[in-house]
């Protein structure tokens, strides 16, 4: 069986979950009276779901990341899958940050952004992702003198390609790594605005990197730019630093989605202001443990989310560096908001309503989760 057919071994995430950050499988922890736990793994294994937050360079796989290793063994990135667990296991945010960077100094070639596209198409498709939004940073890439045109060939390509061979619809977002400034930033925008360079399946813009020092105000006129070319604002804010890093990216960034928000349950002015105004936080609860943003997953305040009616959708970050995957964060979600098969569907149908699909497509998608549940529960 080659590779590319083995299918998702679902213990990994949770095992290696346990492994890195002393959590049990959040198989022991599901409330007795919920549907066995096996069933309710199951019933997510086989719902269709849409992905709102995921990274690019992030989502690539241990079996992408050692191939790549393999052929650049100038990297400090181990080729061996095991020894990448134990790489992929950080103390603090910005060690995250340098492990991330040095899997980005991996893709160096138009062939590399192609192959590792594809195949994170295909690894959603093993969950049922029918749609997803990837956060990819050109910047990374064309700094690393990956031709600008050839790049966005290459994941265009993969992105056709994904949606003929396994019917999961990719769009882009193009983000900002704040902590690179504004040379990074006129960059990223113009890549994002200039019609003989930006990608069909493009459909917004972000901030993403470490908050610390680096202020959202001073990206303004870089949204506006973006914004005004048509692409919706979804910056990171509240993830490392506190609420007012949200204010800022609502009121200066023109935020319509926040990259996590985890910070906003500190503010309650903030949390009745994001319920009333349907600013949905893209909430990723295993990545908030595992960048120490948050001590355990029984402090995540997504709870405290739903309870001020905020709208949350749950997405994976960057699942293989933290051990997780989308299906596993909606097996937390269940765990800590007591959610059973009702419950899951529609959080999965949240995050179709609040993406930037089409109408028909998000149509399609809320029939497929609705059919889905209904026979899953038929007596
Ligand atoms: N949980 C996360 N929270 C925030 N961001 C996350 C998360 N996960 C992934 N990212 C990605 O990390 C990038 C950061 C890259 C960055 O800071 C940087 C700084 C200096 C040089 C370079 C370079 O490329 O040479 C890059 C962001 O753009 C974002 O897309
Ligand atoms: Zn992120």
């Amino acid at each position: 069986m080659s590779p590319h057919d083995q299918p998702i071994t679902r213990a990994a995430p949770r095992e290696a979950c346990r492994r890195r950050f002393g959590e049990e499988p959040l198989t022991e922890h599901l409330d007795a009276s919920a549907a066995p736990l096996r069933d309710l793994h199951a019933f997510i294994a086989g719902l269709p779901k849409a992905e709102l937050h995921v990274h690019h360079v992030g989502s690539a796989s241990p079996r992408i990341v050692s191939e790549l290793a393999s052929r650049h063994p100038d990297s400090k990135v181990p080729s061996d899958p095991e020894a990448l667990v134990d790489f992929f296991t950080f103390t603090d945010f910005a060690h995250f940050i340098d492990v991330y960077l040095s899997v980005v100094d991996l893709i160096r070639t138009p062939e590399d952004v192609r192959l590792l596209t594809y195949e994170i198409a295909r690894d959603l498709a093993r969950q049922q992702v029918r749609y997803a939004e990837l956060t990819i940073t050109p910047w990374s890439s064309t700094r690393r003198n990956i031709d600008e045109r050839a790049f966005m060939d290459a994941i265009e390509d993969a992105r056709k390609s994904a949606e003929a061979e396994f019917g999961t619809v990719l769009r882009w977002c193009f983000d900002i790594p704040g902590e690179a400034g504004l040379e990074a930033a006129e960059e990223t925008v113009r890549l994002a605005t200039d019609d003989r360079l930006r990608p069909e399946g493009l459909v917004s813009f972000g901030l993403g990197g470490p908050e610390i020092g680096v202020e959202r105000p001073q990206f303004k006129p870089y949204f506006d730019r973006a914004i005004a070319a048509g692409l919706r604002s979804v910056p990171h804010a509240g993830e490392t630093t506190g609420p007012q890093t949200v204010w800022d990216a609502l009121t200066d960034l023109r935020a319509e989605r926040i990259g996590h928000g985890t910070s906003s349950a500190q503010d309650p002015k903030l949390l009745a202001h994001l319920a009333e105004h349907r600013i949905p936080l893209e909430v990723c609860p295993t990545s908030n443990i595992a960048t120490r943003a948050v001590r355990t997953l029984d402090e995540h305040p997504i709870k405290e989310f739903v309870q001020a009616g905020v709208v949350i959708t749950v997405n994976s970050d960057d699942p293989p560096m933290f051990g997780t995957d989308l299906n596993n964060e909606y097996a937390v979600a269940a765990r800590l908001l007591n959610l059973h098969e009702q419950g899951l569907a529609e959080l999965a149908k949240t995050a179709v309503d609040v993406s930037f699909l089409d109408e028909p497509g998000k149509a399609r998608i809320r029939q497929e989760i609705d059919s889905y549940t209904a026979s899953w529960l038929a007596p």
